[in-house]
């Protein structure tokens, strides 16, 4: 686990900043594999430079601030994208606060004020298709014929693709609505995963035999509703378990939760902030005639849970500490 993630924002003082890191540029919701080989690239040119390493990235995600009324399923919120930046072995990351001023800035006063002015850059890296700047005019090409006038190297990486597609975030929001776990981790480079607070629900859980922490996601989430294979993290502890995400149109077709049973584990968890990771699709979410036909249905999809968690012993995402 990486320590010492320095988090540096709008309103951080000059003096509180490192001079001359290099930065690995992008929104980078979920960190995924293409996200990966820029910070990698972010990570070398830093050895060499002998400098830190930090992402500069911009919240809340710039399509929200454009498209207010188009909502985003996004793949990691603020914190869970900081913790996965943290487990990259970089530094630290600069939150940008993406608003009017920002998006009113010019690529090359961003360039200027912003990379060189504020963070004094020495070396730069963003994907093929990374944009900046009002009216998205600055773009990888720019910053490569800039960036030996300004004294900074400038890293562009290409995509990674598999099985010939571009890793993409949107790739991967459309794998996750289709249920398609495997698709989603192999592009992600390791579990999605999604964290919330244990709230409480209708009691039933506990005369079904199958107490559930119930979690309420992102209004936005567009995960398929269904039952998985999940891994729990609460802290430093793991948890195997089998989770439903959805309606329960067998009782209340009520507002979309996750309701997570923990295999093994008995005790009170309401309030308590849990990381669940989606190891594995096992099936759409189904309305039963009558209560004992859910419950044997859920005896099998524990032990169906169980062989896919045991196939798969260590997967977890790899999450950094922040601050
Ligand atoms: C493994 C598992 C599978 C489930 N499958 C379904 C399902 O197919 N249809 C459904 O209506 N509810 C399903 N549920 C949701 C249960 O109906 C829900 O957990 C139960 O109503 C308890 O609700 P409570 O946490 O509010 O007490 C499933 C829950 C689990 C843990
Ligand atoms: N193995 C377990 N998995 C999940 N929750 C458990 C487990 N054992 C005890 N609990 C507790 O039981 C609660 C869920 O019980 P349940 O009857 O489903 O109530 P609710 O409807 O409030 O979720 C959880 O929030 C947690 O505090």
């Amino acid at each position: 686990m990486t320590t010492g993630f320095t988090v540096i924002r709008d309103t951080t003082p000059a003096a509180d900043i490192p001079r001359g890191a290099v930065v690995a540029m992008g929104n980078f919701d979920g960190v995924h594999l293409g996200h990966r080989a820029v910070i990698d690239a972010a990570l070398r040119m830093g050895r060499a430079h002998g400098k830190p390493a930090f992402a500069v990235t911009f919240e809340p995600h710039p399509r929200s601030f454009f498209s207010p009324n188009s909502p985003q399923f996004r793949l990691s919120d603020e914190t869970s994208k900081l913790r996965l930046l943290a487990g990259t072995g970089l530094d630290g990351a600069v939150v940008m606060t993406f608003d009017k001023t920002r998006a009113g800035t010019s690529a090359q006063d961003f360039i200027h004020h912003d990379l060189i002015g504020r963070l004094g850059v020495s070396g730069i890296a963003v994907g093929y298709d990374f944009h900046f700047g009002k009216g998205r005019a600055g773009s990888p090409s720019l910053l490569v014929s800039e960036g030996p006038r300004l004294g900074i190297e400038v890293d562009v990486q290409a995509h990674v693709d598999i099985e010939e597609r571009p890793v993409s975030s949107s790739a991967i929001r459309m794998a996750l609505a289709e249920g398609q776990i495997d698709e989603a981790t192999a592009m992600l480079g390791g579990p999605w995963f999604v964290s919330g607070a244990v709230i409480h629900g209708e009691k039933r859980g506990r005369d079904l035999g199958y107490p559930t922490a119930n979690i309420r996601l992102d209004k936005n989430c567009s995960l398929k509703h269904g039952i998985y294979a999940v891994r729990v993290g609460r802290g430093t502890d793991r948890f195997d378990a089998v989770a439903s995400f959805g309606r329960r149109p067998t009782f209340d077709n009520g507002a979309p939760l996750l309701e997570v049973f923990l295999f093994d584990f008995k005790g009170e968890l309401y309030g308590t902030v849990l990381d669940v990771a989606f190891i594995g699709f096992i099936r759409d979410e189904l309305k039963f005639d009558s209560i004992d036909a859910l419950i044997r249905q859920m005896d099998d999809d524990s032990t169906r849970a169980r062989a896919r968690l045991a196939a798969a012993p260590d997967a977890f995402p790899k999450l950094g500490v922040i601050g």
